[in-house]
Parts: structure tokens; C-alpha cells; sequence
């Protein structure tokens, strides 16, 4: 007979998304039952963000030190591969979640290992590694925090020639001699600047015209000319027709619509994403298995008041600080709705509010240059009907940039909404552009008038007198 126990609140995939949902409900004096069928802490943990850029760190920081007068000399041998790879492996706790397993407990969670499908409002069985099946049911709430999978093309030979996803790309242990990667997003443009780095011969293929497509088009133009720099080759507009790898363990040729052929010791495929929701049980609640689940902005599955879906697998944002914003206002709005005391605060910017999903969403593409963006491009802004006008300034003008590298290149803009005159977007490319993002953060979700930024003096000499020099530009 088929166990079942009850609690307050049920969370599908402990991701650092579906952590952060326990945690907050957990704070409202809820009983939380957390299921995981693979490693507590998810995707980011093990197989992304975390092992991504460990790998990344010790090439962006030596591509920072060549351009140091009276540095570049010690740093111009390759890097320690295997010392880097070993880094890496404590950054992911070597693929083991016992840590993250003591913290869930720390916080009064209990962890049920095994594969959570709903079966109709408020229940969730799990089946273990060993078939055992439990059933869990909700009193207040499930929420839905799967994550999501990388997506291969529909491409003849492809299973068979064993492509590395993001999964390979982050956990491999040596670096393959030549390294093809298909994708010119966020992952493909990481990945190849770490292998490449790393010693891996790498050629990026692009279908589309440039790199980071989603961003504004010049962060792409530096990321190119920089990874090209390095030594990577980047063909744009081209597309992967076949592949084979004929022996197990040999290389893979490649076939491309121009007629071309590569030979590749491992080809990476980073083109896109796809929700962990194909074995979830969602037609036992009406809902379409392998779809992305909609959601209001306190992450309520449209149609329901128990069903939550938070994190990548609502596709507003695949990233993990803003699944994590996420998950803070889902499980405060739990919270409040099992209380029943007062209603949830669902206004725009309400404690129980995603608003910043549609404003403010901040990102940071961790390659050299780094690319740092939050809120709307140029183009977006446009489309979206505001009255803008975008201001530009060449990085490489504020005395900051020149100290922190010899022949500093990079670019800022900002995307000035003429109505209000606030900042609907700013993006940054450029050594060390990371760490100036928060201001920019800052800067478009309070809506700083910029007669008001006018006043926030940027410290002499740093890179952020950028925001002295865009704010003269739009003042004329
Ligand atoms: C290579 C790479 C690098 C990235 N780098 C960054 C970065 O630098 N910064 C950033 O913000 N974002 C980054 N991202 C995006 C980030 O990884 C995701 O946005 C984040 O992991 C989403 O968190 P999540 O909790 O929603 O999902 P996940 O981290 O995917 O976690 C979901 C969890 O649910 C579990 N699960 C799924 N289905 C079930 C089920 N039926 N039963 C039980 N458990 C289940 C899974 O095993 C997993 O543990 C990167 C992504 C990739 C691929
Ligand atoms: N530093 C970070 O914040 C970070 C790092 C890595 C990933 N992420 C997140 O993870 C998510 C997934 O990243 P991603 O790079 O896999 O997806 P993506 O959607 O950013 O990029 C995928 C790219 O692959 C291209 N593509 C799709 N199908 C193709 C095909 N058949 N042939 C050639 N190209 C094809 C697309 O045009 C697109 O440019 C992103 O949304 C990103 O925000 C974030």
C-alpha cells in the first residue's frame, strides 16, 4: 500500500529556486516537503552557473592581467588546465549535495528523494530510486520548481555522435583538442571562452548574425572580437545539417548549409532550453505535459489557487537570481494566502509581486568582455511604444577603464524613456562591467528621475564615472 503523508506545502525539484520557496514558506510557520530525483541545489549547482563560472574566472582574470603594464609578462603561458578543472570540482562539492541536504533540514524542510508527479489537485506522488511510491498532499500549496533541460536539434546522427549539452560542457575533465560549438546565446558564448581558454581548439557556429542576440547588438561585436582575439573561430549565419561521429570515441564531422565539413573531437550543443515538464503529471490537472507553465506574478499556474510554478520552468527569466526573486515572493504569498488574515499584496512592486520579471530583469554574461545588461534594449523599448532615446558612451573614455586595463575596450548605453525621463534599460560591455550592474539595477527598478542620478556622484578614478559621462551625453 502506497504511503501517504500530509503538509502545509509541497515543492517539486529542490533547484535553487525550489530551496528558496521552502525556505519562505518554511518562515511562515508552514510544514514544507521538498521532493528531489537527482542532486539538492539543481542544475545551477552541478551543472551551470556554479561549475560555468569556475571555469570561466581563471581565463577572464588572465585576459584582465595581459593588459596590466608590468603583468602582462607572467601571465602569458597557458593555463593549468587540470589545477582549473580541480577548482572546478569543489565549486560543485565534487557532484555530491550533502551540504545542501543539512541546510534544507536546517531550515525544517523534509527532503523526499525521488521523481514528484502530480496526481490531481494538491498531490504529489513520489517514486523513489527503488520504485517505492509515497503520495504527498498539499493542505495550501505545490509549487512546480522542475528547472529545465538543454534542447538538441532534430538532426540525422546526432544521438548516435553523443553531443555534449551544458551538462558535458561544465562537468567534462579534460579539455577536447577541438571543440565545436553550435549556438551563439549565453551558453555557447561561455562555453566556448572557457574551453578555448582551457587549450580546446574551438570553432562557434552561429545560425543567426552575431553573438548574444539578445542583448543590444554591439556587446555581441566586442564578445566576437575578442573571442576571436583569443583564437576562437566564429562563423555567423551558418547551420549544422549533420553530424557523425562513426567510431565511438573518434571525432565528429560535421556537415553545414554552405556545403562545408568540420572534423571535432566534441561538438557542444547550446541552443536553448526546454521545461522539465514532459513527466510531471500535468494532465492529471488539465494541464498540457512538456508545455511552460503560465503564471501570474505570484507565480500561480492561471485556472488554480493551489498550483505554483516558479523558477526556469514559467520561462519569464532562466536565470537564477531572478528564479530565486521568485521563489522569495511565491512563498511569502503562500504564506499569506494559508493565513487568510489580509489578502496578498499584488500591486505593481508588491511585496507579493514579480513586477521586476517585467522591468528589471538584470543579467550578466560572465565571458571577456563581460556583457552586463538589466531592463529593456533599445529595440525592445521601441516595440514595447515608449517615447526613448538611447545614449551612448565608448568605456574606454573615463579615466577608470584606462587604469584598470591598458587599451580598454567596451561600451555602455542607456535607454532614457523621454515621458518620465527614467531609465528603462542599461547595458554595459567591458573588463570588470559585471560588478557595475547592481547601479544600474538600482537606477531602473526605483525609477530614479535622472535629474536625481545627476546628484549620485560616481568615485574618482572608477569605471562607474561612466554614469557621469552618459548623463552628460543626455543633458547635451
Ligand atoms: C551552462 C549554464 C550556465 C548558467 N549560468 C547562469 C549564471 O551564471 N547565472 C544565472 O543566473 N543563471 C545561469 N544559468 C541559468 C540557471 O542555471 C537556471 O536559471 C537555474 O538553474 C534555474 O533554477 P531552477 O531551480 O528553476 O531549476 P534547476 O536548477 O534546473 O533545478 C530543478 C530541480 O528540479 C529537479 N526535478 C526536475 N523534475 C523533477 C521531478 N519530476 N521530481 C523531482 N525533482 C525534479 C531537478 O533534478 C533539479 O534538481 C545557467 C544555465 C546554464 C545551462
Ligand atoms: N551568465 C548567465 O546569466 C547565464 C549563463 C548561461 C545560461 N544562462 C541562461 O540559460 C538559458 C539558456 O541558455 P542558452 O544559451 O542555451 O539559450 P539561448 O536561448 O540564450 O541561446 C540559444 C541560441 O541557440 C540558437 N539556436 C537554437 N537552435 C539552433 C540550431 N538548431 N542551430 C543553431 N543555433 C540554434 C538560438 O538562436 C540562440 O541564439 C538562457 O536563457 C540564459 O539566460 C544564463
Amino acid at each position: 500500500m502506497t504511503e501517504t503523508v500530509e503538509y502545509d506545502v509541497v515543492v517539486v525539484g529542490a533547484g535553487p529556486v525550489g530551496e528558496n520557496v521552502a525556505d519562505r514558506a518554511a518562515a511562515a510557520g508552514l510544514s514544507v516537503a521538498v521532493v528531489e530525483n537527482e542532486l539538492v541545489g539543481g542544475e545551477c549547482s552541478y551543472w551551470a552557473c556554479m561549475p560555468s563560472k569556475a571555469l570561466l574566472r581563471p581565463a577572464i582574470a588572465r585576459a584582465d592581467a595581459r593588459k596590466v603594464p608590468g603583468l602582462r609578462g607572467a601571465v602569458q603561458g597557458p593555463l593549468d588546465a587540470p589545477a582549473v578543472l580541480a577548482h572546478r570540482d569543489g565549486h560543485v562539492s565534487h557532484w555530491k549535495d550533502d551540504g545542501q541536504v543539512d541546510w534544507l533540514d536546517s531550515i525544517g524542510a523534509r527532503l523526499h528523494r525521488g521523481r514528484g508527479r502530480l496526481d490531481g489537485p494538491r498531490r504529489v506522488t513520489v517514486e523513489g530510486a527503488d520504485g517505492a511510491r509515497q503520495t504527498l498532499t498539499a493542505r495550501h500549496a505545490v509549487a512546480v520548481c522542475t528547472g529545465s533541460r538543454a534542447v538538441l536539434p532534430d538532426l540525422p546522427g546526432l544521438a548516435a555522435a553523443r553531443p555534449w549539452t551544458s551538462r558535458e560542457a561544465t562537468s567534462a575533465q579534460q579539455a577536447p583538442g577541438r571543440l565545436v560549438v553550435v549556438g551563439g546565446g549565453v551558453v555557447g558564448t561561455e562555453m566556448a571562452t572557457a574551453w578555448q581558454a582551457l587549450g580546446s581548439a574551438v570553432t562557434l557556429l552561429v545560425r543567426g548574425g552575431g553573438l548574444l542576440p539578445r542583448m543590444e547588438p554591439f556587446v555581441g561585436e566586442h564578445v566576437a572580437d575578442a573571442l576571436t582575439e583569443a583564437g576562437a573561430d566564429i562563423r555567423t549565419g551558418v547551420s549544422v545539417t549533420a553530424v557523425e561521429r562513426p567510431e565511438p570515441g573518434g571525432p565528429v564531422t560535421v556537415a553545414l548549409d554552405d556545403g562545408t565539413r568540420l572534423e571535432a573531437d566534441e561538438i557542444l550543443f547550446a541552443t536553448g532550453r526546454a521545461p522539465r515538464t514532459d513527466d510531471l503529471g500535468l494532465e492529471t490537472v488539465g494541464l498540457e505535459p512538456g508545455s511552460w507553465l503560465s503564471v501570474d506574478d505570484t507565480c500561480l499556474v492561471g485556472g488554480t489557487d493551489w498550483l505554483y510554478a516558479v523558477g526556469d520552468v514559467n520561462r519569464r527569466a532562466l536565470l537564477t537570481h531572478q528564479g530565486k526573486y521568485q521563489a522569495r515572493i511565491a512563498g511569502a504569498a503562500i504564506g499569506v494566502r494559508a493565513d487568510g488574515a489580509a489578502p496578498p499584496d499584488t500591486g505593481p512592486w508588491g511585496a507579493h509581486s514579480a513586477t521586476a520579471d517585467h522591468a528589471a530583469v538584470p543579467q550578466v554574461v560572465f565571458c571577456d568582455p563581460e556583457a552586463a545588461s538589466v531592463g529593456l534594449t533599445l529595440a525592445e523599448a521601441e516595440a514595447a511604444g515608449h517615447r526613448v532615446r538611447a545614449v551612448d558612451q565608448d568605456l574606454a573614455g573615463v579615466a577608470g577603464s584606462g587604469l584598470y586595463a591598458d587599451g580598454y575596450r567596451g561600451r555602455a548605453r542607456m535607454v532614457v524613456d523621454l515621458e518620465r525621463e527614467i531609465l528603462l534599460g542599461v547595458t554595459l560591455v567591458g573588463p570588470a562591467v559585471g560588478e557595475l550592474l547592481h547601479s544600474a539595477t538600482i537606477a531602473v527598478t526605483a525609477e530614479v528621475p535622472v535629474a536625481r542620478l545627476w546628484h549620485a556622484v560616481p568615485a574618482y578614478p572608477t569605471i562607474s564615472e561612466v554614469w557621469l559621462r552618459l548623463l552628460e551625453g543626455y543633458r547635451g
